[in-house]
């Protein structure tokens, strides 16, 4: 059973439209928010869960978000967390910068200006924001120092070691 705590009048339950065979609950925004590039925000659920015993959550990018390029930082949701999930939102966007510059009739430079494009993304009320899958909490293995680890065929390869 997934519990959930509606922490404000606005929040509305997770929901899941292919039940058993996506891979996350969606998320719903309670407010308002534009994203500006490169700032990350973190932006009101409204919602506190709590999922069978010893499991988190991990949050994930809605690919729709993802090709406005919108994604998500942050995104781990420890089983015994009882809070308001918020989610982190960044917007990679990268705007476009145009110099203008006006002269006299001399041909001198008499003002500039610097213009940025506008690549804000807007996030409703309302709006789906995020996706959020059920992760096992395995943080109870006794930690020990070891001199070797098993052998595999990957050994230490990583980094492209398979090529591109
Ligand atoms: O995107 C996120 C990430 C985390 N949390 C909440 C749930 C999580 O259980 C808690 C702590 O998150 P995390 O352990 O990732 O943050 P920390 O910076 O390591 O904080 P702490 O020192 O409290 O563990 O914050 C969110 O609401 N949204």
């Amino acid at each position: 059973m997934l519990k959930v705590k509606l922490l404000h009048p606005d929040a509305r339950l997770p929901t899941v439209t292919y039940a058993g065979s996506d891979l996350g609950y969606d998320l719903y925004s309670i407010e308002d928010i534009t994203l500006e590039p490169g700032r990350p925000a973190k932006v009101r659920t409204g919602i506190a869960v709590e999922g069978p015993t010893g499991y988190g959550f991990v949050l994930g990018d809605r690919s729709s978000m993802a090709a406005k390029g919108v994604t998500y930082a942050g995104g781990r949701i420890d089983a015994g967390y009882r809070g308001e999930i918020l989610v982190c939102l960044i917007n990679v966007n990268q705007p476009r910068w145009t110099l203008h510059c006006a002269r006299t009739k001399e041909g001198f430079v008499s003002d500039v200006s610097l213009e940025r494009s506008d690549v804000s993304v807007a996030i409703k009320k309302g709006d789906k924001i995020v996706q959020m899958s059920l992760f096992a909490a395995m943080t109870d293995l006794e930690v020990i120092a070891v001199q070797d680890l098993s052998d595999s065929d990957r050994d230490a390869k990583g980094f492209g070691s398979s090529g591109r």
